[in-house]
């Protein structure tokens, strides 16, 4: 079977290229005359959650759990077993590492390379590590054309991925005395008879550099959404934010203005028509829109920080017409600009690929040596060149995950 291997990069839209390739576009390179295919990717899963919500029907049905409540490793899961049950001609998979933990990632691989003797494979991969190895044939996405490429056309990381200069100071920095940013103690958690953080005990002190990693499933996002606010399940628990019991003295809003946080679902907040600089500024104003007129030393502050990332010659550009990865960095440094004690990348660099992701964990890396702000990354992949100095790992038992500390 001759599989196909499609290098895709954050401006490419892909989209318009599973479109494509769905209506046979491209006969000469691939053709998919008569072939009946799937698509697993998040374009899929996001169609069935809409089926779900407005009819109910729960084709990928996980013991009844809505797929909207499940981790997004257990809603990949969910779509892969659907769709191997389809049995279809030619599968499209676009970036279907992206999200998975190792070990699921190990059963991916194993499933598909099994799949690859009765099914075309058609890999969209933003990574050039994660090709599949029976991909032998490759081409190269580029204004809307399928052009055949060697492996090796796809290496470009080093060069682009470099910062240029220090990080901007803050312009009045966010007082905060006292050393412990959070504390966890003995916090467990459960839905129902489902058990999933059992006696999580942590503490992040300024100026740390923590990974919070586990597999698909095992609470990272509820972790995340007890320390911002958004989940009534910390009501009760031992958890201390900034010194104050949570639920007790300080406000969501009083919480939220200590943290900077990001993670790639919040860029679909930002539809309206801003320009790259005006995010930035907005971000110092904490606001979405630009209502008040900048001052010299804001608009000076800015531009250092568009010069580091590459990105002061894209000032104009409205955010939407960002590429995915040129969006995530800019949303990264909106979370920053503030300089606040804490700073949480839920998952930045999910979908993107090799040169934003690691012009990203350079800028992270950055944050860490230059300033004070501690830092919590969510992230399954070991992203290459992270240097976390702790991390927090979370292992699944009966009942519900522990952490487990690492310190290097
Ligand atoms: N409202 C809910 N009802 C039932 N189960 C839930 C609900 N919300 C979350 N869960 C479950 O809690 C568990 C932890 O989910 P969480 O999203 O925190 O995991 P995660 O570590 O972030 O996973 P992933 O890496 O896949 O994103 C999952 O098994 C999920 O199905």
């Amino acid at each position: 079977m001759k599989h196909w291997g499609i290098f895709t990069d954050n401006k490419t839209n892909k989209k318009e290229l599973v479109r494509k390739l769905e209506g046979n576009a491209y006969p000469n390179v691939l053709n998919l005359s008569g072939k009946n295919g799937r698509l697993f990717s998040q374009l899929a899963l996001k169609m069935f959650m809409e089926e779900e919500e407005k009819h109910g029907t729960k084709y990928l049905s996980n013991e009844g759990q809505a797929l909207k409540t499940m981790s997004s490793g257990e809603q990949k899961k969910a779509l892969l077993f659907y769709i191997l049950d389809q049995q279809p001609d030619y599968i499209i998979l676009d970036n279907p590492f992206d999200n998975l933990d190792i070990s699921f990632q190990k059963v991916l691989k194993q499933l598909l390379l099994t799949q690859a003797d009765k099914t075309l494979l058609i890999q969209l991969a933003s990574r050039k590590s994660d090709m599949l190895p029976i991909i032998h044939n490759f081409a190269e996405a580029r204004d809307s054309e399928l052009y055949p490429v060697n492996k090796e056309a796809f290496n470009t990381v080093e060069k682009f991925s470099q910062l240029q200069g220090k990080i901007p100071p803050p312009i009045e920095p966010i007082e905060f005395e006292q050393d412990q940013l959070i504390l966890f103690k003995n916090v467990t958690i459960s839905y129902g008879e489902k058990h999933i953080l059992n006696d999580i005990h942590w503490e992040v002190t300024q100026g740390e550099f923590w990974q919070l990693i586990g597999n698909n499933g095992t609470g990272k996002t509820t972790i995340l959404s007890m320390i911002t606010g958004d989940n009534p399940k910390a009501y009760g628990q031992e958890i201390y934010l900034f010194g104050n019991k949570k639920g007790s003295r300080e406000s969501v809003w009083d919480i939220k203005q200590k943290i900077g946080y990001f993670s790639p679902a919040m860029t679909d907040k930002f539809r309206g028509r801003h320009s790259v600089e005006n995010m930035l500024i907005s971000g110092l104003l904490d606001s979405i829109g630009l209502y008040v007129k900048p001052t010299e030393s804001q608009k000076r502050i800015i531009k250092d920080w568009l010069i580091l990332i590459h990105l002061w010659i894209k000032r104009d550009v409205q955010f939407n017409e960002l590429s995915l990865g040129d969006q995530r960095l800019v949303m990264t440094v909106r979370a920053m600009v503030k300089h606040p004690p804490l700073l949480i990348l839920d998952e930045p660099t999910s979908g993107m690929d090799d040169t934003s992701a690691k012009m990203l964990v350079n800028l992270v890396n950055k944050i860490a040596e230059e300033t004070h702000t501690a830092i919590v990354f969510v992230s399954h992949r070991k992203e290459p060149g992270l240097n976390p100095r702790k991390i927090l790992e979370l292992k699944p038992s009966k009942k519900g995950s522990i952490g487990n500390i690492h310190v290097s």
